[in-house]
């Protein structure tokens, strides 16, 4: 069934397993007129462009994915940038910083100039330092540069803790905040099930345990089959219909934190400009530390990167 209201443009820059997916998924969810793939790697960017167009001739028909330059990715609603290098086995996110910020100079230098109204969401890794770049190489408002952050860990928290109070995700308020990577923590003392404090709901719960495994997921995944792609598809394609909804949905993005001189992540309202404002969710003291350890990880990395 045809949608009329689609009318957006949303540009997926890299068009690798990451970049795919995401498109898959804002096709499934009938988020874009168009998609535009952009990746030098002509003949598989031309691949994945047919396979994709063929999930858009029967349900969402809505949808047309072709491919694009990197000037025209600047002149979209939305640019999702997955370029770069993956994990392979043994690396971490960090280990990817020096290939990924050139990658990432040099497409935002061909993009530009932007539309004033672009959202860039950085999906790359590591996307706390990406984002932070981003926002030095481009001069769109530091509001409309985001990173997918802890969003996706943030999923995979709620995963665990509705198996345990076998109750929906989505009746879950819980939070993984700071970097999306080794310092990242769960704000335990603000999670809630169906409005009630977790720990009146699960007793005798292992925090420390299941934020170890919520760490380490990535990790498990890409041991076994090389890349996590649905997950973040599935996350990418949710913060682009919030985006160009204008949905004002909370999520915890990463995002310019003015107290600390980083991106990171923390609750934030999404909307057509990006970022609308931050949500400062009451943290106890332990957790306050855990954000500021988080900051100062993120503060050496960006600075070591050069
Ligand atoms: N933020 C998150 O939660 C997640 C982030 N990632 C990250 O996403 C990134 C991409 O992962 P995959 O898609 O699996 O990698 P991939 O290797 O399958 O694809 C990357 C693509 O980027 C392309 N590329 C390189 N330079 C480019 C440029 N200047 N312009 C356009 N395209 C360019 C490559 O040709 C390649 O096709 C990695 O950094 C990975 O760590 C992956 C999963 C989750
Ligand atoms: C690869 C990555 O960042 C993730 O799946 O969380």
């Amino acid at each position: 069934m045809s949608n009329p209201k689609l009318t957006s443009q949303i540009a997926i820059v890299g068009a690798g397993d990451v970049g795919a997916t995401i498109a898959y998924s804002l096709i499934l969810n009938q988020v874009a007129a168009d998609i535009l793939v952009i990746d030098p790697k002509e003949e598989v960017r031309d691949a994945q462009i047919q396979d994709l167009s063929d999930a858009t001739f029967h349900g969402n028909t809505s949808t047309r994915v072709r491919s694009g330059t990197h000037k025209e990715a600047g002149q979209s609603d939305i640019i999702v940038m997955t370029a770069g290098a993956k994990q392979k086995e043994g690396e971490s996110r960090a280990d990817l910083i020096g290939r990924n910020k050139s990658i990432l100079e040099s497409a935002l230098k061909d993009m530009k100039p932007f539309r004033k109204d672009a959202v860039l969401l950085l999906v790359a890794n590591p996307v706390d330092a990406l984002t932070y770049f981003a926002q030095k190489f481009t001069d769109l408002p530091h509001t409309q540069v985001i990173g997918s952050g802890t969003f996706l860990d943030s999923a995979r928290l709620r995963g665990i803790l509705a198996q345990k109070a076998d109750v929906a995700p989505s009746s879950i308020d819980a939070y993984v905040l700071g970097e999306h990577g080794e310092s990242q923590f769960v704000a335990w003392s603000c999670a809630t099930i169906g409005g009630i404090s977790l720990s009146n709901v699960i007793s005798n719960l292992d925090t420390s345990g299941i934020a170890e495994d919520v760490k380490n997921k990535a990790t498990s995944i890409i041991e076994n089959k090389g890349v996590t792609n649905y997950g973040i598809g599935a996350v990418a394609a949710s913060i682009c219909k919030s985006v160009l909804g204008d949905e004002k949905i909370v999520r915890a993005v990463s995002h310019w934190q003015e107290g600390l001189g980083v991106c990171l992540s923390k609750p934030a309202v999404l909307g057509r400009k990006g970022v609308l404002r931050t949500v400062d969710v009451p943290l106890n003291s332990e957790e306050k530390k855990s954000l500021e350890k988080s900051a100062k990880a993120l503060k050496e990395m960006v600075e070591e990167s050069g």
